[in-house]
């Protein structure tokens, strides 16, 4: 900073100065020598250019400056001089001051940031905050929901609150503050929770609660405020919390002794949910797939004591999602969503989506103006297990293990009478497998039997019986399957009470996710001879599967060998050129009576019939198995031959449909 006396001219012009006596500038300006001069102050030093042109340095002592200034004002030949005082800027100096509390600080932030995971978060929190919460007002309405008929009832009463709360206030009416839709991920709850903003026109706020948590600490919890302020300014209104998991887990289950951002921002939203009622017309919908994680105080009354399910849509609903995500698509007339609804047991509304859309990136691709059957039907198999990998080149001898594995569970599940027909075998390399067999059961299950599962046994190991069947060696090919035979195993011992020895008994077993602090506890609920007593059940279930799978192998050698041939010439097979195959397979007799009932006898009486079954049977019929005497009921029980082994069991609902069924049996 320059203190400019009088006028500045060029002072020296960028020769470098001479070092001089300080008397001998004393005497230059004395003697009108000196042009022009430039004081420095602060270094007591001054920097003269003497009339001839040459350039002296000098330095005073303290006490001299003053008298200098004034000879040089005095002196007739000094055209102008000037005085540098310089001075720290008031920031500079401050910066100083404060320069230790400021790298105090940084070494913190950065602590800190590393504690959070690394990345460059704090840099950058400013930035994230911009689309940390979003607001709009969805144009999306119901009818793009297909398949959650349910849920869309449940929401219908909030959607009539926001679109005229005074009249609810006015009755007095209970309105739900919080609505918590659970389910898989890609059943559309973030899509419900739109819909409903969308059908009130209402303004919807979202956030996610993995943002919360990857915040800078303190932030959360204020975001929170700010989130229910703006909220509250323009009610009616929603507010969306997407995976509310993660700041809504269990208060002080964290690793050691919980995250205290997470439980800071979960305090601060039941705050505000205490805080504010039906007048204030915001409604909160909280989103999450693991509502078992939740802390209880999230699902007290007044908070999110509304809980709707969201789950995997049955196959009415998944031809629904399809056709509301065709719309709009060039449709060739020989598609039949019914057929896709049926091959996709399993797929949510994502993944449905995704069929669509890949259907119609394949169709511009291959240049077509249409999606047409064919397409969607290798857009399924994309979805379902990434993209065909073409490229991938295999040995002769490789693909010819692959071939009899997967024949192996191809045949295996035809020739036993409770597994689900095969839809599709490939040896096509595909995302993580190597080839797969699918198959599709006849509808949606939601029970699945004993029996059933032990059929499932025996074709999960098929593919491994047939490599040792016929190779003499295994391959790491079926590991994958070895491992879903022994967890379907180990949940019918422990799960759903299957075992005679065991009895119709639960036994923690690690094999649900393990999740905080449970997970110990879980480990052992029961003594080593329990444990051993589980490992030899599941041992004898999985023994007695791979044996039945060998014998029917062994027993239909040829049409296996046949079934290769096919396989290696055409690489993927359909329904019908499987069956045709299959032709000599004779199904096997269902299995022996469950001898689980120990000492109790099985009833020899039969279910009731129900009304569809009843209109199916002649009166004849009716009238003799309501007379109630003995020859009746001989002929109720052959009308059921199975009555003792079909007992239904308890139930996997909603994704048995895919455990068993239509997932690819994968061979990496
Ligand atoms: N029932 C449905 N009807 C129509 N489309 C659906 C349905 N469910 C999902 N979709 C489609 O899948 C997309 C993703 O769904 P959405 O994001 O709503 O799922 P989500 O349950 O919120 O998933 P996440 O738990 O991963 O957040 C939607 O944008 C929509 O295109
Ligand atoms: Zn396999």
């Amino acid at each position: 900073m320059f203190l400019v006396v009088y006028q500045v001219t060029d002072l020296g012009g960028g020769a470098d100065p001479v070092k001089a006596d300080t008397s001998r500038v004393f005497s230059l300006i004395e003697q009108d020598q000196v042009r022009d001069a430039q004081i420095v102050d602060k270094e007591q030093r001054i920097e003269l250019t003497t009339v001839d042109g040459d350039v002296y340095e000098a330095y005073w002592v303290n006490g001299q400056g003053a008298e200098l200034a004034e000879q040089l004002q005095a002196s007739e030949s000094v055209e102008a001089y000037d005085v540098e005082v310089p001075q720290d800027s008031v920031f500079v100096s401050l910066l100083f001051s404060f320069l230790p509390l400021i790298i105090i600080i940084a070494i913190f932030l950065f602590i800190m940031n590393q504690m959070q995971g690394g990345g460059s978060r704090v840099m950058n929190f400013g930035k994230s905050k911009a689309k940390l919460i979003t607001k709009d007002t969805p144009k999306s309405t119901f009818s793009d929901v297909a398949g959650a008929d349910e849920a869309i009832e449940e929401l219908q009463e909030i959607k009539e609150f926001l679109q005229n709360p005074a009249k609810f206030q006015s009755m007095g009416a209970k309105i739900p503050k919080g609505v918590l839709l659970y389910g898989p991920p890609g059943t559309g709850k973030t899509l419900l929770a739109r819909a409903v903003a969308g059908e009130a026109g209402v303004p919807f706020y979202s956030i996610s609660g993995s943002d919360f948590v990857e915040m800078f600490v303190g932030v959360g919890a204020s975001r929170v405020r700010d989130l229910f302020e703006q909220a509250k300014t323009n009610a009616p209104a929603i507010i969306f919390v997407d995976e509310i998991d993660a700041v809504g887990r269990h208060r002080g289950a964290g690793m050691g002794g919980g995250h205290d951002e997470r439980e800071q921002t979960l305090n601060q939203m039941l705050v505000e949910m205490d805080g504010f009622d039906v007048k204030s017309g915001v409604i909160l919908i909280a989103a999450t797939n693991r509502p078992d994680i939740l802390d209880p105080a999230l699902l007290r009354p007044g908070r999110f004591d509304r809980q709707i399910v969201v789950d995997r849509p049955d196959m009415e609903g998944r031809k629904g999602i399809l056709s509301v995500h065709a719309k709009g698509k060039p449709i060739a007339p020989d598609v039949d969503l019914d057929v896709i609804a049926r091959r996709t047991a399993g797929f949510t509304g994502a993944d449905l989506s995704n069929v669509l859309n890949e259907g119609a990136l394949l169709s511009a691709r291959g240049g077509r103006n249409q999606i047409d059957m064919e397409t969607l039907e290798e857009a399924i198999d994309r979805v379902m297990a990434g993209p065909e990998r073409k490229t991938r080149v295999m040995s002769d001898a490789e693909k010819k293990v692959i071939a009899y594995h997967e024949g192996g569970h191809a045949l295996v599940g035809h020739a036993l009478p409770n597994a689900d027909p095969v839809h599709k075998i490939t040896i096509l390399p595909r995302g993580r497998a190597l080839g797969y067999t699918m198959s599709v059961p006849m509808e949606d299950k939601f029970l699945t039997s004993r029996s059933e599962m032990m059929d499932q046994l025996a074709m999960m190991l098929g593919g491994r019986t047939a490599e040792e069947l016929v190779f003499h060696e295994p391959t790491t090919g079926a590991a994958n399957d070895i491992d879903k035979a022994t967890s379907l195993a180990r949940n019918m011992v422990t799960e759903y009470g299957m075992s005679e020895r065991l009895g119709a008994r639960k036994f923690g077993n690690g094999n649900t996710e393990p999740f905080l602090g449970r997970e110990m506890s879980h480990s052992r609920e029961y003594s080593e001879e329990i444990a051993s007593l589980i490992d030899e059940e599941v041992r004898r279930l999985i023994e007695s599967a791979h044996d039945e799978a060998w014998e029917i192998l062994v027993e239909y050698r040829e049409v296996l060998d046949d079934l290769v041939l096919n396989l290696l010439d055409k690489e993927t097979l359909s329904k019908e050129e499987v069956l045709e195959i299959f032709e000599p397979i004779r199904k096997r007799p269902s299995r022996g009576s469950y001898k689980g009932y120990g000492k109790r006898l099985p009833s020899d009486k039969p279910p009731v019939l129900t009304p569809k079954e009843l209109a199916l049977m002649g009166p004849k019929d009716v009238q003799e198995l309501g007379s109630g005497n003995g020859q009746s009921s001989r002929h109720a029980q052959q009308a059921w031959p199975e009555a003792d082994e079909s007992e239904a069991t308890g139930g996997r609902n909603g994704d048995s449909g895919r455990e068993g069924g239509s997932e690819p049996e994968d061979r990496d």
